[in-house]
């Protein structure tokens, strides 16, 4: 067998949101269409260190893509990334095993890129302002892949540590705020990307016809988003299946699920770009396995 690696300098070399984000709304079509195979992943909890292992295959026929990610979250880690990942590609033909990749970079990268695909259909066209609550690896993802849709003009970030907001907003020229509310009052599009596991963002605070990406949050047990929010706003998800299973913030608040975001980009369900709307984030395998795909293509060109 002669199975090849690609590493994550390479991933970060050849991957762009200019394609990825077209990839993942593709993606997320041939999901809420059923022209998918994939089980709602598996978690193994490592007790220990309060940590998970999430294994995630997928299976796109017409694209001939056979791959599954193994991804491991330990949200305390400090002195190495808490997300790491890689990805097996199988050729779907045989059977045989092709590619290993890093899938790291595909984590970050993609899941921003479909974010950014649920705020080109439900922010505002003027949507000027966006704010960032978190400052890790999915903040930064999320700053770069938002700003490629939609032009804002102020980028507020609110951190738990003060000098991580500040530094993340040097970077990007954003502000850097004490409180969450302060950080949000003003937003058109807001971005949870925190580990916490109580909810961080109030209903009261948000403007009315905002849009929020819900990121974080990815256990039954975990609340990123006040359950007053997620019943008061019209909600996609990535999955209903997976939302009902993994979601706390879905769970728990009882919220009614209003459309996947497949559905809405097929416009078998409408883009509510009006009113408050929540997209919860769960994470995809076949956006992975989309992505892998389009690195392998990538490869070969360049
Ligand atoms: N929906 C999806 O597809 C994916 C979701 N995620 C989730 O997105 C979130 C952010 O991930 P990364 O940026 O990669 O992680 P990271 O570790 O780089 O950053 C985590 C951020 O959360 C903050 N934080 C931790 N505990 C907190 C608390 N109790 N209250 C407020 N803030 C807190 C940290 O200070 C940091 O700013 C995580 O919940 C992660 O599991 C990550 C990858 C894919
Ligand atoms: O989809 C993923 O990959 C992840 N989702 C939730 C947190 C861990 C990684």
């Amino acid at each position: 067998m002669d199975i090849k690696f690609i590493p994550a300098e390479d991933v970060k070399r050849v991957l762009h949101f200019s394609e990825l984000i077209p990839q993942m709304e593709s993606a997320l079509k041939k999901f809420s269409s059923k022209n998918v195979e994939q089980p709602v992943r598996s978690i193994v909890s490592v007790k220990e260190a309060n940590g998970f292992l999430g294994v995630m295959p997928a299976y796109s026929s017409t694209d001939q893509a056979l791959a599954v990610k193994l991804v491991t979250f330990y949200p305390q880690n400090t002195d190495v990334p808490t997300h790491n990942a890689i990805i097996a590609v199988f050729n779907s033909h045989n059977g045989i095993p092709e590619v290993i990749m890093d899938g790291e970079v595909i984590t970050t990268m993609r899941t921003a890129a479909v974010s950014a695909v649920a705020t080109k259909y439900l922010a505002a066209g003027d949507a000027s302002t966006l704010a960032v609550l978190g400052s890790g690896v999915q903040a930064r993802s999320h700053i770069q892949a938002l700003s490629s849709i939609r032009s804002f003009k102020k980028i507020n970030i609110w951190s738990r540590t003060k000098k991580n907001a500040e530094k993340l907003a040097g970077e990007v020229g954003g502000t850097a705020y004490d409180s969450v509310q302060e950080a949000v009052k003003d937003a058109d599009v807001i971005v949870t990307v925190t580990s916490s596991s109580t909810p961080v963002l109030m209903k009261d605070w948000v403007k009315p016809g905002t849009h929020v990406n819900a990121v974080g949050a990815c256990r039954p047990d975990w609340q990123e988003i006040d359950p007053d929010l997620m019943r008061s706003s019209v909600l996609y998800v990535d999955s209903r299946e997976a939302a009902m299973k993994e979601s706390g913030d879905v769970i728990l608040s009882k919220a009614d699920i209003f459309a996947e975001l497949g559905e809405m980009v097929l416009g078998v369900k409408e883009a509510e770009v009006q009113k408050t709307t929540v997209f919860k984030s769960l994470g995809l395998a076949i956006e992975d396995v989309m992505s892998a795909k389009l690195v392998q293509q990538l490869m070969k060109m360049n």
